[in-house]
């Protein structure tokens, strides 16, 4: 019989696999003060019908842009009835879709338009339906199109407990991306 083992979402300190570690080499750029100009937009912008982030979208997240510090973005959302899976407890598809949020608000502040091409997430505590999650992501290098993004949801403030970590790899498109589509 083998000894039990501390849990390895336990161990680990950050959600990035190998795939979601830039290469040595990748930069974080400076802040470019377009990128910014987006992001004092975007509810403007995009924060229409967003799943995420629309402010009028009756079940989405409606997640709150509540700051940034260069490429580092700041948000939070409150878990409603709505985005329950087990019973009280928010739906890990929810969670994910909301540190997709706020690590692609980290991309676009780097100075491009980004898509999620792979978005990998650690659940570490159950969220309870009616807290706020608190949300901070940032970016770890830029190589050719792809950024490297990282974050992490904690319960009820900036120093509550970690609940949710995420690493993504954000890719660069063209503007043709979103309106080729429609
Ligand atoms: C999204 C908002 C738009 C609204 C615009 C308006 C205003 C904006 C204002 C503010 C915005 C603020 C915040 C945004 C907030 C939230 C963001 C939510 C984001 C989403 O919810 S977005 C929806 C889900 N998302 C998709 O709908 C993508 C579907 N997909 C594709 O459209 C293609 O698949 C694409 C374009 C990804 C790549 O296709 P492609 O042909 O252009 O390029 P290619 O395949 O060559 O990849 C190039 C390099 O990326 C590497 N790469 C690609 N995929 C990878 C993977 N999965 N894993 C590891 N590496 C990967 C390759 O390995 C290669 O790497 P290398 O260069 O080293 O070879």
């Amino acid at each position: 019989m083998t000894a039990p083992t501390e849990s390895r979402s336990a161990k680990r300190t950050s959600a990035a696999s190998e795939i979601t570690t830039p290469p040595p080499g990748a930069t974080v750029p400076a802040v470019d003060p377009a990128a910014g100009q987006e992001y004092e937009l975007s509810d403007e912008v995009l924060g229409n019908e967003c799943f995420g982030c629309g402010p009028h979208v009756e079940h989405g997240l409606q997640m709150k842009r509540i700051g940034r510090d260069g490429t580092t973005a700041y948000g939070e959302i409150v878990v409603k009835r709505e985005h329950q899976g087990a019973p009280g407890l928010a739906h890990g598809g929810i969670l994910a879709t909301a540190m997709d949020e706020i690590l692609g608000t980290s991309a676009w502040l780097t100075g491009g338009r980004y898509v999620t091409g792979r978005l990998e997430t650690d659940y570490l505590a159950p969220v309870p339906v009616g807290s706020t999650l608190y949300l901070k992501a940032w970016c770890n290098g830029v190589e050719g199109r792809k950024a490297y993004i990282e974050g992490e949801g904690r319960i009820g403030g900036p120093d509550g407990p970690v609940a949710v970590r995420a690493a993504a790899i954000f890719v660069r498109v063209p503007m043709e991306h979103f309106t080729k589509q429609r």
